[in-house]
C-alpha cells in the first residue's frame, strides 16, 4: 500500500470488475480477493486472475487465505500475482514468511484477546484487527471494542471488523489506524458491493483525514 499521509483504505470480498474498476477510480489502496473456503466471497483462481487484471497499477492485490494449504497459495500466487498476501488463520510466522511476499496478518479481537495481541508476526507489513474471535472467520459486519487496541505499539494496522459508511469517520478520529478494511459495509449482498455505500465510505474516510490531528 503506498506510503502517504491518508488512511489507506482496503475493499475486501471484491467479485465483480465494475465494483473494481469503481473502487479503482475511488482511489482505494488495495482490493482482496478471499480465497477462504470458510467464505460466501471465496474465489477460485481462474475468476480472480480475471478480477486481477481490473486492478489498476499501484493499487495493492491482496489475496486472502484462512488455513490453506501451502501448496493452493503457491498457485494463486504464480496465476493471480498478488502483491500482498493476508493470513487470517492459525498461520504462524514461518509459513507466513515462507512465499516470500510480503504479508498482512489479521489478529483476532473478539473473544478472548491475548495480552499482546500485537506482538507477534513483527515481519507482516500490518496487522489488521479484525473483531473475528480465535479460530472464527471474517467478514462478518460486526465490530470490536476499539478500546481493546493497545496504545503505542508501534504496530502499523489495518482495523476492521463492522465498518461501514456511518461509522467509518469516528473510526479513524477515535483509532487513528494506518489502515481502514471493509467488506460487508459497502455491500448489497455478500461479494456484491453497492456503489453509493463504497463512494460514502471513502469520502468519509476522506473526511477524517481532513481534520487536524
Ligand atoms: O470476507 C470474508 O468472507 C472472509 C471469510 C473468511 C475469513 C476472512 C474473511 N474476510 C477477512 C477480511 O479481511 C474482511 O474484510 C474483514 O473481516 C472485515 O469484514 P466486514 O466486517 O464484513 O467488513
Amino acid at each position: 500500500m503506498n506510503a502517504s499521509a491518508h488512511t489507506r483504505i482496503k475493499f475486501c470480498g471484491m467479485t465483480r470488475a465494475d465494483d473494481i474498476a469503481l473502487a479503482c477510480e475511488l482511489g482505494v489502496d488495495a482490493i482482496g480477493l478471499v480465497f477462504a473456503q470458510r467464505s460466501s466471497r471465496r474465489l477460485d483462481i481462474e475468476q480472480a486472475r480475471a478480477l486481477r487484471d481490473v486492478v489498476a497499477d499501484g493499487i495493492d492485490v491482496v489475496a486472502l487465505f484462512m488455513d490453506n494449504e501451502a501448496a493452493y497459495v503457491q498457485r494463486v500466487i504464480d496465476e493471480v500475482r498478488p502483491t500482498l498476501l493476508q493470513f487470517h488463520g492459525s498461520e504462524d510466522e514461518a509459513f507466513s514468511e515462507a512465499f516470500g511476499v510480503p504479508y498482512l496478518k489479521a489478529v483476532a479481537m473478539g473473544g478472548d484477546v491475548a495480552t499482546d495481541p500485537l506482538s507477534r508476526h513483527a515481519r507482516a507489513v500490518a496487522l489488521l484487527l479484525d473483531s473475528h474471535a480465535a479460530g472464527g472467520a471474517g467478514g462478518t459486519g460486526h465490530r470490536f471494542d476499539w478500546s481493546r487496541i493497545p496504545h503505542d505499539s508501534g504496530r502499523a494496522f489495518l482495523l476492521a471488523g463492522g465498518l461501514h459508511p456511518d461509522n467509518v469517520f469516528e473510526a479513524v478520529n477515535t483509532v487513528h489506524p494506518w489502515g481502514v478494511d471493509v467488506s460487508s459495509g459497502i455491500e448489497s449482498a455478500p461479494g456484491e458491493k453497492d456503489t453509493a455505500k463504497m463512494r460514502r465510505f471513502v469520502q468519509e474516510v476522506r473526511r477524517a483525514d481532513s481534520l487536524p490531528r
